[in-house]
């Protein structure tokens, strides 16, 4: 099948590099025309494991990257995986989509067949048959339900594990205007579908968009419910870890999302949990539990400081954070809890050097009085404290040594020798 992919980020890219793997032709539209470049020199323009020998292998073949949006006339199906990030006050922000579905219809007028486009960006009830069909029928002088076909179909991959996630997903949730375009999407997932573990809900378009939203609220708020019991163990003085385990053996709750700590950062739970919050009043509900879900999450940086200012003055001191993605396996800063750690400790008095593997460029240019250093060991050297912002594998049983006064507060449970440290805290346990 010929597929048109309207922005080439964290989704985007990753999709069409997998659409290709699976035998598609696969054009990205997109305006950064560094992307285009990269992804044209078979190279990917994010970290993700996976993907940079996916678009080597298909870059030039049947994966290819442009600005121009007249590439959507040569395929049959459009996937919109633009961004829809938070206005001021957390509510859905539909501007780039609004823009990128006007030059899609632009483009889609002069197309003389029939052409499915899907939505593949996150968004609130409504919007795809509100905002994006209308806009998409004025700019191209086609009608939904004739020559234009809507399609919602939500997006459940994680960063660091995109493509697998892609590839090999619990679920492919489809809602759809129509038989014609649940049946093609049916043929483009074939592959992926034929996979027993994997299922096919599909459904009307409504509650296409808001299965998206619960699953994210749901994930959400299990971590924060696992950081609160978390916060209660360990006032208890009980281990978190050892607790959550056992009762993550109720089948009906799963061992996973069970890792208590600094809490849920990323491009996603923040800002879709805010919208849905933010739509729920608009509605006229009052999304109480959801409230609790970001006041608890949004307390356990402080808390991590906190913890560590219990056993050094941190007026003065040097202090290394490790780890700055909001997660293992990416390099996105987005609402990563490390931000948070690093304001507070320049809040109260202290130098903060940091290491990551591979978020540290995208951080710099934020917090340019930042210490950065080439490895974890280089960052430990002479600290008076450090802190655990993101469990990446590499800082499992580190050397700390190096480090003037030895004190470690774990905001994510490495592995850690303890019999190194002077004082060795974790977060919750
Ligand atoms: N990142 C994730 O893990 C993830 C997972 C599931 C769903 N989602 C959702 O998918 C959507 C996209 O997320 P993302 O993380 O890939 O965003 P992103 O910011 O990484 O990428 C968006 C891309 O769109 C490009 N763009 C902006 N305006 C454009 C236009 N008018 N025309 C063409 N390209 C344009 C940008 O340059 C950028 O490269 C969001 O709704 C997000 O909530 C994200
Ligand atoms: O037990 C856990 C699991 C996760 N986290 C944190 O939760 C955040 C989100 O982690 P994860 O869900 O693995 O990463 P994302 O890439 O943000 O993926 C989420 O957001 C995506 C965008 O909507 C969805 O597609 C995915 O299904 C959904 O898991 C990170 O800060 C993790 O450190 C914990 O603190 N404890």
């Amino acid at each position: 099948m010929h597929v048109s992919i309207v922005g080439s980020g964290y989704v985007g890219t990753t999709i069409a590099a997998c659409l290709a793997d699976l035998g598609h032709e696969v054009v990205n539209v997109e305006i950064d025309e560094d992307i285009v470049a990269t992804i044209n020199a078979g190279e990917a323009p994010i970290h993700e494991s996976g993907l940079e020998e996916r678009i080597a292998e298909h870059a030039g073949t049947n994966l290819r990257a442009t600005t121009d949006y007249a590439a959507v006339r040569d395929t049959d199906v459009t996937f919109l995986c633009l961004p829809t990030p938070q206005a001021d006050d957390g509510s859905l922000d539909l501007a780039v989509m609004r823009a990128g579905a006007e030059s899609l219809g632009r483009a889609l007028a002069t197309k003389n067949d029939d052409h499915l486009v899907v939505v593949k960006s996150t968004v609130l009830p409504g919007t795809t048959e509100d905002v994006v069909g209308p806009i998409l029928e004025d700019e191209s002088g086609k009608h939904v339900g004739d020559d234009l076909e809507l399609a919602m179909n939500p997006e459940f991959l994680r960063m660091g594990t995109a493509v697998t996630d892609f590839l090999e997903p619990d679920k492919v949730v489809v809602g759809a205007t129509s038989d014609d375009a649940a049946a093609t999407l049916r043929e483009l997932y074939a592959p992926i579908l034929s996979r027993e573990e994997t299922d096919l809900v599909e459904t009307d378009i409504r509650e296409a968009e808001l299965i998206k939203y619960a699953n994210n609220a749901f994930l959400a708020s299990k971590v924060s419910l696992v950081n609160e019991l978390g916060n209660i163990a360990k006032a208890y003085g009980a281990d978190a870890y050892e607790v959550l385990e056992a009762v993550g053996l109720d089948d009906r709750i799963s061992e996973r999302f069970m890792r208590s700590g600094l809490g849920w950062g990323g491009s996603c739970f923040p800002k879709d949990v805010d919208a849905l919050r933010a739509g729920a009043r608009e509605q006229g509900y009052d999304p109480a539990l959801l409230d609790a879900v970001v006041a608890v999450n949004d307390a356990q940086p402080r808390r991590l400081v906190d913890s560590l200012a219990a056993h050094v003055d941190l007026e003065d001191a040097r202090i290394t954070v490790l780890g700055l993605s909001f997660k293992p396996g990416t390099d996105d800063i987005r609402k990563s809890r490390a931000l948070d750690v690093i304001e507070y400790l320049q809040d109260r008095g202290a130098a903060v050097v940091a290491y990551d593997p591979v978020a540290m460029e995208n951080v710099r240019p934020m917090y340019p009085d930042v210490e950065y250093a080439e490895s974890a060991t280089d960052a430990l050297a002479d600290a008076d404290g450090a802190v655990v912002a993101t469990d990446w594998p590499e800082f499992d049983d580190l050397a700390f040594g190096g480090m003037a006064q030895r004190v470690v507060v774990d905001g994510r449970r490495i592995d850690v020798d303890e019999t190194e440290l002077d004082v060795y805290e974790g977060l919750t346990w």
